[in-house]
């Protein structure tokens, strides 16, 4: 299949690696209302490194996107917290195959505030709120039965009151954000001369300070 995207070329780039990743995210978003699959338009591919220097990647939704870099939440006990306690070198790619488009973003994940985490996980539906409770995550399963027992014992302990505070943060569940070093956009074009336009980080600003980024090209 031939990628018939637009392309991204230096003439229509955004001032910032922010402007320009706030806007394919948007439109990814957008375009993904209209269409009848489920396109999760945020899943962001996360890879770590463990302690033996073993790659490692999965797949997480991208819940926070702003000038301090990409964020998402997860088990702080999970593969990927302990990978990014003893190393926060990290990588993330957003995707979007329909769009002809990704997103490349490299650098060092650092803690979501606990604010931030309290606020996110009170507007989470009160099923997922327990499975934070109920999942040791990444940690090994006897089955679906303990899994569903775990559930239920959560809920018995946090009975639903249709209220936020009925089910608290667990301290082991919070997130990590992206303080990236460097921003690749792929745009898919025909015959594989795709383009690559990077921001790589010259200076201490955020994601969306022109002054902290230069832009390059890459070959496909
Ligand atoms: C579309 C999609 C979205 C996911 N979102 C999350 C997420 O936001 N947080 C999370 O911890 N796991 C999420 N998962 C599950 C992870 O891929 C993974 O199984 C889990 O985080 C354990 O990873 P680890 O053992 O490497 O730490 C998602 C999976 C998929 C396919
Ligand atoms: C295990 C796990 N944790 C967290 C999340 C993110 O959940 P939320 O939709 O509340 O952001 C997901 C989403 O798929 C998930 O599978």
């Amino acid at each position: 299949m031939d990628y018939i995207g637009h392309g991204l070329d230096e003439s229509e780039l955004a001032p910032s690696p922010y402007l320009q990743a706030r806007a394919w995210i948007d439109e990814a978003i957008e375009r993904a209302k209209s269409s009848n699959v489920l396109a999760e338009p945020t899943a962001i591919s996360v890879a770590t490194v463990d302690a033996s220097g073993q790659p490692n990647v999965r797949t997480v939704l991208m819940r926070f996107f702003d000038e301090r870099g990409p964020g998402f939440v997860t088990n702080l006990e999970s593969a990927k917290s302990e990978e990014i306690r003893v190393n926060p070198r990290v990588a993330a790619a957003l995707t979007w195959p329909w769009l002809y488009r990704a997103i490349r973003f490299r650098g060092r994940a650092e803690p979501l505030d606990r604010e931030e985490v309290h606020a996110y996980f009170d507007h989470r539906p009160y099923g997922a709120r327990l499975s934070a409770w109920a999942s040791q995550q990444s940690r090994p399963a006897s089955g679906r039965a303990e899994l569903e027992r775990r559930w239920a014992e959560a809920q018995d302990r946090f009975p639903d009151t249709g209220d936020p505070e009925d089910v608290p943060v667990p301290d082991f569940w919070g997130g990590w954000r992206v303080r990236c070093d460097e921003v690749e956009f792929w745009a898919g074009r025909a015959n594989r001369l795709h383009d690559r336009i990077v921001f790589t980080r010259v200076g201490e600003g955020s994601l969306a300070d022109p002054d902290a980024w230069q832009v390059s090209r890459r070959q496909p």
